[in-house]
């Protein structure tokens, strides 16, 4: 819709930002996802393992073609994330003739689920169980981001790897257990 958009009018200038897999925290801890009820996403239920909050994590697919067998994303940094939105506003402002363009908000580079789960471990400190499930209905068995394009078009790159958005993570958990809710 908005490609048709921009064809039809030259006087929009839009950019199709393609959020990859964020995660992570402010690194102070001060800021971090709330999700409310159960978590459907990979980190969130994770770190309520580590909390003790949930007993075991279910690790959906063991047997996909992948070195461990479970499936990769590109986890990518909210704080990266936000610094690419800014780029994003920059560029949109500075051209004109923008047109639409997709742009890949992703570091270009994959994690496992069992990687994701180490990498929470080194961080916290904190042993996360699970056990290996059937495969979710749906799951791609691998995805990440080709980041070329942002780099090219936004000046931007992700700064963050997976054992930094893991410590702020914690460092969000930690401090605020209930998220939001936390008695302070
Ligand atoms: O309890 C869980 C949750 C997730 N996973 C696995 O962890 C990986 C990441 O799962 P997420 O749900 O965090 O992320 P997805 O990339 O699978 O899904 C995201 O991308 C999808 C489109 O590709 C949809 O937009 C979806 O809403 C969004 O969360 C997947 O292999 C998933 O099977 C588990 O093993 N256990």
């Amino acid at each position: 819709m908005f490609r048709d958009i921009a064809v039809g009018d030259k006087e929009w200038r839009i950019l199709l930002l393609r959020y990859f897999n964020p995660i992570g925290a402010h690194p102070s801890g001060e800021l971090g996802e709330h999700p409310v009820g159960i978590p459907n996403n990979l980190m969130p239920y994770i770190q309520q393992v580590a909390l003790g909050q949930r007993e075991f994590l279910r690790v959906f697919g063991s047997d996909y073609p992948t070195p461990d067998g479970t499936a990769i994303r590109d986890y990518i940094h909210v704080m990266d994330l936000a610094e690419g939105h800014v780029s994003a506003v920059v560029k949109v402002l500075a051209s004109p003739d923008l047109g639409c363009v997709p742009i890949n908000l992703g570091t270009g580079k994959g994690s496992s689920v069992l990687e994701m789960i180490r990498a929470f471990e080194a961080a916290s400190g904190k042993k996360v169980e699970y056990k290996l499930m059937d495969r979710r209905p749906g799951d791609s068995v691998a995805v990440w981001a080709a980041t070329e394009t942002a780099e090219k078009e936004l000046g931007w790159k992700s700064k963050y790897n997976v054992d930094d958005m893991c410590t702020h993570q914690w460092a969000w958990a930690s401090k605020y257990p209930q998220g939001y809710e936390t008695p302070l």
